[in-house]
């Protein structure tokens, strides 16, 4: 380290570039963190991303259970009142700001925490405030932004993206269009329906989470049209009049014009590189995302992307996932590749959507045979208590000559889908069979039974041939006679 100001220089201090700083401070070297300001530390996830949206989510689901429970007699009517449900997404932002203050940070871990915009200005240096810091290795974990609309007009409208959603709007908007069909687009058309705002959804695609199994959009898309958000799929925005009437085209023919009083972009978003110094440290970058290999290498072999910044799979626990593997490869000889066979994502809408493990491409890419199992949620006692029999298991077995099946990977559409999925993704992650659910006692009924059913009735079916239960009789007078 003789020659260098440092071991590790993280620039970053969101989700990718806490976790790469921090795991480097737990084990004793001497780390650079940076971020702009005291504020961004703990980057998108807490101030502009999974923090505000899912206390959002959280708000509105109240909204929800109030007018739900009208059919049972309550008496419920009005619109939030937007500034307190901002102090309560800004409250809970605080808490966990707590943990991820520079001053905790340097504390708790011993990181040198600086604050100010950094630049690469070599390639194994960085230039903060004036200073020059060096290091052996330097991570990258830069994010990415949002994409805003450029088509004629768009300088004249507001078009608010997830920062300034949560950073500038101050009223509930009355009519809120929403560009995009993914996860972003489907939570805040929730959140803000269920507030009180009329939405409408306008979608490049032919339908919403392209990501997911479509039967499992379908199943989200039916509940957001119920709840009355509008919905327009093959549609896009040609150009905008004034700052609140857009013209539509469908499949690239006029759809006439949308009137909004807000409009909001969730239409993905864009690896972050201006600024950077990239090119000062042999940093290249193509069609707008960073170089990088599969072990998250840049054009640079000392410098290292993690999170969004990585260009792929854009999730906190993408950049989390990124981490683990990166000081894996910064720790020994042997470099593990970057591979998402153990992943999962959800969208945190009501029903949540929540996929784990290999996708069908991804299965027939590798030419794996398997099985598509839909199991329906409409004869789960829980499901008919708790009133969401629409939810859907898909699961995706192995077929194998001899033993049992494997989870290869799945969807599931429920409320609290998120936390139920998570002992599949567990027997997927440790190779087990999917029969070692088939004589778990669930506590009844927790909705996390309905994993259980396909393994049971699967088991069904075999105890219940022609032979074996011949043989099961047999078995039994035998004991009883
Ligand atoms: C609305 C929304 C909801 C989401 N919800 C979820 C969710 O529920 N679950 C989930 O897993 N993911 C969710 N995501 C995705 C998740 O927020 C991101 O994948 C994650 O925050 C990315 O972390 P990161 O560290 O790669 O980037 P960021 O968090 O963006 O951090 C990058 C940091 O780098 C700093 N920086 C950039 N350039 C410089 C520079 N030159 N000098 C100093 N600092 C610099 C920035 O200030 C920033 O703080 C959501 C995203 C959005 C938009
Ligand atoms: N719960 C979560 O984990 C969560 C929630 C929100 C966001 N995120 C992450 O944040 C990132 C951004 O999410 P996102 O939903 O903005 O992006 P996305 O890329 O997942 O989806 C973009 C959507 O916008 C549509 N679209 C694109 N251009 C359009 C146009 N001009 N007009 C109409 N529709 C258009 C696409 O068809 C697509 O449906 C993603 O990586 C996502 O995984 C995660």
């Amino acid at each position: 380290m003789a020659d260098y100001t440092h071991d590790l220089i993280v620039i970053g201090a969101g989700s990718g570039g806490l976790g790469a700083a921090g795991f480097g401070g737990a084990i004793g070297l001497k780390v650079a963190l940076i971020d702009k300001t005291v504020k961004d530390y703990g980057g998108e996830c807490l101030n502009y991303g999974c923090v505000p949206s899912k206390a959002l989510l959280h708000v509105a689901a109240q909204f929800a259970g109030a007018r739900k429970a009208s059919r049972f007699g309550l008496e419920v009517s009005g619109k939030a009142d937007f500034s307190r449900v901002m102090t309560y997404i800004h409250e809970r932002q605080d808490i966990i700001r707590k943990h991820e203050s520079p001053d905790y940070l340097q504390q708790e871990y011993g990181l040198d925490c600086i604050v100010g915009e950094a630049m690469l200005t070599g390639r194994h240096e960085v230039s903060v405030n004036g200073k020059r810091l060096t290091a052996p290795r330097i991570v990258l974990a830069t994010g990415s932004r949002p994409r805003h609309l450029a088509v004629p007009g768009a300088d004249l409208v507001k078009q608010y993206d997830n920062e300034s959603m949560f950073s500038e709007l101050d009223e509930l908007p009355d009519h809120l269009v929403i560009v995009g069909g993914g996860p972003n687009a489907c939570e805040i058309a929730q959140a803000f329906r269920r507030l009180g705002s009329a939405v409408t959804m306008l979608n490049r695609g032919d339908r919403l989470l392209d990501n997911d199994p479509a039967a499992a959009a379908a199943v989200l898309e039916s509940r957001l049209r119920d709840e009355g958000v509008a919905i327009r799929h093959h549609t896009e925005i040609k150009r905008f009049r004034d700052a609140h009437i857009a013209e539509l085209v469908t499949e690239g023919v006029p759809e006439g014009t949308l009137t909004f009083s807000h409009l909001a972009v969730a239409i993905g978003r864009q690896v972050r590189t201006a600024g950077l110094g990239l090119e000062l440290a042999g940093v290249y970058t193509k069609d707008g995302d960073i170089i990088t290999d599969a072990y998250y290498r840049t054009t640079n072999k000392d410098i290292f992307t993690v999170g969004d910044a990585y260009g792929r799979e854009m999730f906190s626990h993408g950049a989390e996932k990124h981490n683990t593997d990166l000081w894996t490869n910064l720790l020994s000889p042997v470099d593990r590749k970057h591979q998402l066979k153990n992943f999962s994502w959800v969208t945190f809408t009501d029903p949540e959507v929540a996929t784990f493990g290999l996708t069908p491409g991804q299965l027939q890419e590798a030419g794996t045979a398997y099985e598509t199992i839909e199991q329906t949620f409409a004869h789960d006692d829980r499901a008919v208590a708790a009133d969401y029999r629409e939810g859907i298991l898909i699961l995706y077995l192995s077929k194998p000559a001899f033993g049992s099946a494997k989870v290869l990977g799945g969807t599931m559409v429920a409320p609290g889908a998120g936390e139920m999925i998570q002992e599949l993704l567990l027997l997927h992650q440790l190779d087990l069979d999917y029969g070692k659910l088939t004589n778990k006692i669930y506590a009844y009924p927790v909705g996390s039974r309905i994993n259980q059913k396909p393994a049971r009735d699967r088991a069904q079916k075999r105890l219940l041939s022609k032979w074996t239960k011949k043989a099961l009789q047999f078995a039994y007078r035998l004991q009883n006679r």
